[in-house]
């Protein structure tokens, strides 16, 4: 875990620093309120912040408002002060303030209060990959991929950009499911999705719809281009051997729908809508297979 240390004492900062270091954290150290702000900008990855209340120019409290209106990432902030009034206190919890540790201040004290506030981040993070990621695949559930597309969505619209949809799904999973058990079919999903990851660009944007049916945004991608992808992720399915226990293994086929964005979809649901329907034809042509959408008319 990383921890800011925003401390204009130079003495008290090096105190803090070293016994920080010393208990296994990963430490930074400014001396303003000012560079905490900019610092952060640039290392998303400290979540922890210890400061002083007096600093020069604006303050840990107002530092802290900043803070709270600023970062959509999880961030603790403890206190770390001479202050030690009641009042004190809640006007610091009151402007976003974790925690309070009056100075001089007890190792130990400091000690366990860091461990709780690593523990509260860390639960907090563990509760944000769940509410955007898919669990067993580890890529982006279908809230993340929808929010996700809709920004897309929205620039491409505005710049007047191309853009494509695949709408995949795995063929005939329930028997997946039923030869090999739900263990089995949990891996192909997990193979699946790391076939899928591997074959697109790192911009693109890639989530489990649900179930065995995944989707893809191609952003400044022709329908041609996005067929083209498909179908490389399509002969790659195909080839991959699914192993599991006992010395068992198959393969899964996957069909795949393709929509190009037209300017009269008004919404990138429309455009899912359209891959989809395509999808549906590939499942009814035979499976394993691309299928793309023209217009009210679907091409192999
Ligand atoms: N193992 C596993 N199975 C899942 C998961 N999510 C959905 N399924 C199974 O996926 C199967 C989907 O079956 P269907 O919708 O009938 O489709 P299908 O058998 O793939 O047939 P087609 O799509 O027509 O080729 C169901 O049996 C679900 O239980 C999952 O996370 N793990």
């Amino acid at each position: 875990m990383n921890i800011l240390i925003v401390e204009d004492e130079p003495v008290t900062r090096m105190l803090i620093s070293s016994s920080v270091r010393n208990w296994g954290y990963e430490v930074s150290q400014v001396e303003s309120a000012e560079q905490a702000l900019a610092f952060l900008q640039q290392n998303e990855e400290y979540y922890i912040i210890l400061t002083d209340w007096s600093l020069p120019g604006v303050s840990g409290l107002q530092m802290a408002q900043e803070i709270r209106a600023r970062f959509d990432e999880p961030k603790y902030i403890i206190m770390l002060t001479n202050k030690n009034s009641e009042e004190d206190l809640i006007e610091a919890m009151e402007a976003g303030i974790d925690d309070y540790v009056t100075k001089p201040f007890s190792p130990g004290e400091l000690r366990v209060r860091l461990r709780a506030g690593s523990r509260i981040i860390e639960q907090t993070q563990k509760l944000k990959f769940l509410a955007n990621y898919d669990e067993l695949t580890g890529i982006w559930n279908r809230r993340m991929l929808v929010t996700q597309m809709r920004n897309e969505w929205n620039r491409h619209s505005r710049e007047e950009l191309i853009c494509s949809v695949l709408m995949l799904d795995i063929d005939h999973f329930k028997i997946v499911n039923d030869t090999y058990g739900h263990a089995g079919g949990d891996e192909a999903l997990k193979v699946f999705s790391d076939v899928l990851k591997q074959s697109v660009r790192p911009y693109d944007l890639v989530g489990r719809f649900g179930g065995e049916e995944f989707t893809v945004l191609l952003p400044n991608t022709s329908m041609s281009e996005a067929k083209e992808v498909a179908e490389r992720i399509r002969t790659e399915v195909e080839s991959k051997i699914i192993h599991i226990k006992n010395d068992c293994s198959f393969n899964i086929t996957v069909s795949i729908g393709v929509a190009e964005r037209e300017t009269s979809d008004k919404s990138v649901q429309e455009l899912i809508g359209k891959a989809d329907s395509a999808l549906y034809f590939a499942k009814k042509e035979g499976r394993n297979q691309t299928v793309c959408w023209f217009g009210s008319e679907v091409t192999q």
